[in-house]
């Protein structure tokens, strides 16, 4: 079994889908991370963000782990987990995302892993994995996400809401739901809330 879980930035997803996998006994994985990683290593190697061929010969020892609690990164045996979240990869992680050569090594990354699974991220409902019998797809208003992100994140709320909404609008071509997906606002629930909404889908 596949359950999908995409939706728009910082509208729970990791939080939701490790919930839902841990409930589930699962694992889940965060497509996010790999565009995360990408982009952490093209910045590190100075390489030109908006040239696959740049970035491409630098993914061979890249590998996603995916736990239940979790999911990590790793470049050969350097784990990239801590260093995704910042600031500078946020401000570059569209323009790779929006590569189709850099998009196809994700899928394939994606696609090799077994099911049962969670796997959440953008287009895991419309694209990886079209045929998934369970999708959902988590919104908030930006204010609101940018308020949750606060409490991770030293900038300001007005300034977490600006990139949050530039993220969307960059990631806008890849962010559609799935005809078939359950639209949950976030906005009212909380953590728990969400995840029991889609549990109790599931059931
Ligand atoms: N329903 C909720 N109520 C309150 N806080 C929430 C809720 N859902 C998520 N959060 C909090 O919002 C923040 C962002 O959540 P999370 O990182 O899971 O989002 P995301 O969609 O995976 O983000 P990104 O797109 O940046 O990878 C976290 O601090 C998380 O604990
Ligand atoms: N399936 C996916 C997952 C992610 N992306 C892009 C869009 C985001 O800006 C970036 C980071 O993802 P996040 O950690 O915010 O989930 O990666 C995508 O295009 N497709």
């Amino acid at each position: 079994m596949i359950v999908t879980i995409d939706g728009v930035a910082a509208s729970g997803k990791s939080s939701v889908s490790s919930g839902v996998a841990q409930a589930l006994g699962v694992p889940y994985v965060s497509s996010g991370l790999l565009y995360r990683a990408v982009t952490l290593l093209g910045l590190n190697a100075g390489a030109d963000l908006a040239d696959p061929s740049a970035l491409l010969p630098l993914l061979s020892p890249v590998r996603l782990e995916p736990l239940a609690s979790g999911n990590r990164v790793w470049n050969a045996d350097h784990d990239l987990s801590a260093d995704l979240h910042s600031t500078r990869v946020d401000g570059g992680v569209s323009t790779v995302a929006a590569l189709p050569e850099i998009r196809e090594w994700v899928d394939a990354q994606l696609r090799a892993l077994p099911a049962p699974l969670v796997a959440e991220g953008r287009d895991m409902g419309t694209n990886v994995f079209p045929h998934a019998p369970h999708k959902f797809y988590l919104t908030a208003s930006p204010r609101v996400r940018a308020e949750r992100r606060a409490r991770e994140r030293p900038e300001d709320i007005p300034a977490i809401e600006a990139a949050l909404t530039e993220r969307d609008r960059q990631d806008t071509t890849q962010s559609a739901p799935a005809p078939d997906a359950r639209i949950i606002d976030t906005g009212p629930l909380t953590l728990q809330g969400v995840i029991d909404t889609i549990l109790n889908d599931l059931r």
